[in-house]
């Protein structure tokens, strides 16, 4: 609804109900809006802590860059209001939740589950590219799922792009491609890497470089020292597509066009996403 930014929301317009997933920044409470009865998730975040960790700029990019997506696997930000303390986000609502949540209880998701969520984020991410946006943070923590099972990217990150949020933000370095562990710049082929390591772990229900310790998972990185484990019996065609996302020269990389083109993923994903 692209009169949604232009109008000035205020809270009132709103009925707040129940609190939503764990929002590290911020409170999520499922709301909705009075007129038109739409069930959304609204974002709230502090003004102070927006303020010590200097991300009021990056949540205005964010909201910049995210008012012009539109693409069926991305959350829709719809639009933001702010009071005298609080900043508030109006974000579409996922009706089945957090996507880590089911991985967790699932401990691995099966061929087609996993290469039908592989393939729908390789179209957003194909589409967020097209738009020179990159990196659109995808670990498990970071995705959730629609009312029809369908995965949407959303970015619970302060900002949408800025390195040192990895580095020093977020405990897990397993996502980061050998590049960004060596921290030198990197392009759109980290969402390429990213979305290998995510197959492995819908597959395998661990991350491929997993370590008791940094240092151990920063050197299993960078030097792509990837095993896969005897069980869960996984098919040749799904190592052989991971084997060509987790490769350390980022050029050499499957492009995401290639992957959709992929036997893996043609034999396995569900067109509908
Ligand atoms: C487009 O989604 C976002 C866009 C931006 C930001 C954000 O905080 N940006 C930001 C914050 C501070 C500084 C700079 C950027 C966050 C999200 N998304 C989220 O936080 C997800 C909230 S949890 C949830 N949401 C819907 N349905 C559910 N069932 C659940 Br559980």
């Amino acid at each position: 609804k692209g009169s949604a930014v232009e109008k000035r929301w205020t809270l009132n317009d709103f009925d707040v109900g129940k609190p939503l997933g764990r929002g590290k920044f911020g409170h999520v409470y499922l709301a909705r809006e009075k007129k038109s009865n739409h069930i959304v998730a609204l974002k709230v975040l502090f003004k102070t802590q927006l303020k010590q960790s200097q991300v009021e700029h990056q949540l205005r990019r964010e909201v910049e860059i995210q008012s012009h997506l539109r693409h069926p696997n991305i959350l829709r930000l719809y639009g933001y209001f702010y009071d005298q303390t609080r900043v508030y986000l109006i974000l579409e609502y996922a009706a089945k939740g957090e996507l880590y949540k089911e991985l967790q209880r699932c401990k691995y998701f099966s061929e087609r589950r996993a290469a039908t969520y592989i393939s729908s984020l390789a179209r957003a991410l194909i589409y967020c590219h097209g738009k020179h946006v990159i990196h659109r943070d995808i670990k498990p923590e970071n995705l959730l799922i629609g009312i029809q099972g369908e995965l949407k990217i959303a970015d619970f990150g302060w900002a949408v792009h800025t390195f040192n949020r990895r580095r020093t933000m977020c405990g897990t370095l397993d996502y980061l491609p050998p590049e960004m562990v060596e921290s030198v710049e990197h392009d759109a082929s980290v969402d390429i890497w990213s979305l290998g390591v995510l197959c492995y772990e819908f597959l395998y229900g661990v991350p491929p470089f997993e370590a008791k310790e940094h240092s151990d998972t920063y050197r299993r990185i960078v030097k792509v020292d990837l095993k896969f484990p005897p069980k869960p019996v996984v098919s040749s065609a799904a190592k052989d597509l991971i084997s060509q996302m987790l490769v350390k020269e980022s050029s050499q990389r499957l492009p995401l066009h290639k992957l959709l083109e992929h036997p893996w993923i043609v034999q396995n994903a569900d067109p509908s996403g």
